[in-house]
C-alpha cells in the first residue's frame, strides 16, 4: 500500500503496528483484529471505518490502554501504552458517560482536578470555563446531564476530555445515538472545534458520510476479523461540500471496497 502524502512529512504521534486482538470467553477465543497496522500524526483526524463486529471499538480501546494487544505493539510518542492514562481522553457513544449527580461545570472539572493534583481552583476553573465556551455550554454550567439533550450532553463529554488536553482524542461513535439532524451539526461542530485548537482525533465510525465530513484520513478496516484494507487522504473532500465531485468519489470507492468485502466475507455492514 503506498503512503498518502501526510504519511510522508512528520513523524507519527501514535504508531499501531502489527496488533491482533483477541478475546478468551469460556468456549472460545474471538479475533478481533489481525495484525493491525496505522500511524497518526500531531493535527490528523483519522477515521477507523468498517463493518460491524470489525474490532473498531476493541482498536479504540487497546490505544486507550484498556485491553493488550496479543500481537503487536502501540506507542503513543515513542513511548508503548500498557494502561490507561490522561494523555488518551476518550469520548463514548453513550448519553450517560457524564455524572449525573454534577453539574456540567462540575463534570468537567473533575478529572481536570484529579489529574492535576497542584492546579489552583481557578486554573481549573478557567480550563472548564474555556472548553465549555468552546463546545457553546456557558449558559448551561450550572445545569445536570438530566436538563440536557442527548447533543448537549456529547458536547460536555467532548468539552471534558478536551480540558485534559490530552495527546489524542479518542472518539467511539460519539454521535451515533443522536438524531439525523443533531449529528450533522456536531459533525460540523467537531471540525470547526479542530480549526480552532488542532487537537489530534482517533476517531471510530461505521457511517462512510461521517467518516468523510470528519476525517482527514481514513482507515477503512475488513470484516471480522479487522484488517487494513485501505487508508485513503480525506482531506481535500472533507473540506468541500459533502456533495462534491471528490467528496462523492471518495464515497463510491470506499462504498465499493465495503460491499465487495461483505459478498467475499458475508460481513454486514
Ligand atoms: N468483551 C468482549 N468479549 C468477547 N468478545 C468481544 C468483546 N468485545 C468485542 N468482542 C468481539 O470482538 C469483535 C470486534 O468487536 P468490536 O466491538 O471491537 O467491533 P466494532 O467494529 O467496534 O463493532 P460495532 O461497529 O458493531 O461496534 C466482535 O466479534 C465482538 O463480538
Amino acid at each position: 500500500m503506498s503512503p498518502s502524502p501526510s504519511d510522508t512529512a512528520s513523524p507519527p504521534l501514535l504508531l499501531v503496528e502489527g496488533v491482533t486482538l483477541q478475546y478468551k470467553t469460556v468456549s472460545s477465543l474471538i479475533t478481533a483484529t489481525w495484525r493491525v497496522d496505522f500511524a497518526v500524526k500531531r493535527s490528523e483526524r483519522l477515521i477507523l471505518l468498517g463493518p460491524s463486529g470489525c474490532g473498531k471499538s476493541s482498536l479504540l480501546k487497546c490505544v486507550g490502554g484498556f485491553i493488550a494487544p496479543v500481537e503487536g505493539r502501540v506507542t503513543l510518542a515513542g513511548r508503548e501504552i500498557t494502561a490507561p492514562g490522561p494523555d488518551r481522553m476518550m469520548v463514548f457513544q453513550e448519553f450517560d458517560q457524564l455524572l449525573p449527580w454534577k453539574t456540567v461545570r462540575q463534570n468537567i472539572e473533575f478529572p481536570l482536578r484529579e489529574a492535576r493534583k497542584g492546579a489552583s481552583r481557578s486554573d481549573i476553573a478557567d480550563k472548564a470555563g474555556l472548553y465549555m465556551d468552546k463546545v457553546g455550554l456557558s449558559k448551561f454550567a450550572e445545569s445536570y446531564p438530566h436538563q440536557l439533550s442527548g447533543g448537549m450532553k456529547q458536547r460536555v463529554a467532548i468539552a471534558r476530555a478536551m480540558a485534559m488536553e490530552p495527546e489524542i482524542l479518542l472518539m467511539d461513535e460519539p454521535f451515533a445515538s443522536l438524531d439525523a439532524l443533531t449529528r450533522r451539526n456536531m459533525q460540523e461542530e467537531l471540525r470547526t472545534l479542530w480549526q480552532d485548537t488542532r487537537f489530534t482525533l482517533l476517531f471510530v465510525t461505521h457511517s462512510i458520510e461521517e467518516a468523510i465530513i470528519v476525517g482527514s484520513r481514513i482507515v477503512v478496516l475488513s470484516p471480522h476479523p479487522g484488517q487494513v484494507k485501505a487508508v485513503l487522504d480525506a482531506d481535500s473532500a472533507a473540506d468541500d461540500a459533502l456533495g462534491s465531485d471528490r467528496a462523492r468519489a471518495l464515497h463510491e470507492e470506499i462504498s465499493a471496497m465495503l460491499f465487495a468485502e461483505r459478498f467475499e466475507k458475508g460481513g454486514g455492514i
